[in-house]
């Protein structure tokens, strides 16, 4: 079952600059939860104290009720947490099937020498890890492109692989790191149909990251608009998109959003 995460007063300091200040946020089961801000704000700092990256300086964050603060990254992942990064971490000279595959072996319970090995249940576990990698392949429209090498790929596509291959470890609650940064339209088109897809199925629930504000207004349940390290609020896209706030924090920056307005 997907699970609440609870972000409670969490702080973050590097130095002297203040990431996060006393950020507060629920994320309910199966819902999307969008995030924005403008740069700097403290979007990819969030999923990074949440996800053991970095340890908060203050506050707590919980899962499904379980203390998430001060474990390891590894550890978090084991709760039904993962999450793709906003530069790609792929494995450039292995297969986008093979990327994928790697996504599933933090399941199998035993290291990679012995599935590299073949060994009894090894080899068993692996052929049903491989049945299971066809089917994200045809989800994310990467079944054309499955035997290439993943780092050859255009950047729209390699953004697509990992997000492949955080949701072969059967996430609960998948976290996006602006996943639609320098993609194209059709990137951007698949972007909208796949965490539509997640949310009607009810598989996993979504936090999404984006620069990309018209698309987090079109595909999220609500959204949580972070300012200078600050969560000045959480609330449904049409309130949020009609705030003075929201507008008062994307004026004066480069990056003013080019529809804050939910598309039809
Ligand atoms: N590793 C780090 N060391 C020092 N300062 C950092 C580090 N990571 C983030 N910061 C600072 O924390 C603040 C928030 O940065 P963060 O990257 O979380 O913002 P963001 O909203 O994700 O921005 P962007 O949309 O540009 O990616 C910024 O002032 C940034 O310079």
């Amino acid at each position: 079952m997907n699970g609440e995460l609870v972000i409670d007063r969490l702080g973050l300091r590097f130095g002297g600059v203040v990431a996060l200040r006393e950020v507060s946020i629920r994320h309910h089961p199966d819902e999307v939860l969008g995030i924005i801000g403008p740069n700097g704000a403290g979007k990819t700092s969030l999923i990074n104290a949440v996800t053991g990256i970095y340890p908060p300086s203050s506050g707590s964050v919980s899962y499904r009720g379980t203390p998430l603060t001060g474990r390891s990254p590894e550890s978090i992942v084991a709760t039904g947490i993962a999450r793709t990064f906003q530069h790609n971490q792929l494995c450039g000279d292995l297969t986008v099937r093979e990327n994928v595959l790697l996504g599933c072996h933090p399941r199998l319970g035993y290291g990679m020498g012995k599935a590299a090995l073949g060994i009894g249940p090894a080899r068993r576990a692996e052929r049903r890890l491989r049945g299971e990698v066809e089917p994200l392949l045809d989800l994310l429209n990467l079944a054309d492109v499955a035997a290439q090498q993943a780092g050859s790929l255009p950047y729209g596509l390699q953004k697509r692989v990992e997000m492949a291959r955080a949701l072969a470890l059967r996430p609960t609650t998948l976290l996006l790191d602006e996943p639609a940064a320098g993609t194209s339209d059709e990137d951007r088109a698949a972007l909208v149909r796949i965490i539509k897809h997640l949310r009607e199925e009810g598989s996993c629930s979504v936090v999404l990251i984006e620069h990309d504000v018209g698309l987090v207004m079109e595909v999220s349940d609500r959204v949580a608009v972070l300012d200078w390290g600050e969560c000045i609020m959480v609330d449904t896209p049409e309130v949020v998109a009609a705030d003075a706030r929201v507008l008062a924090a994307y004026l004066g920056v480069d990056d003013t959003p080019r529809d804050l307005a939910p598309s039809e």
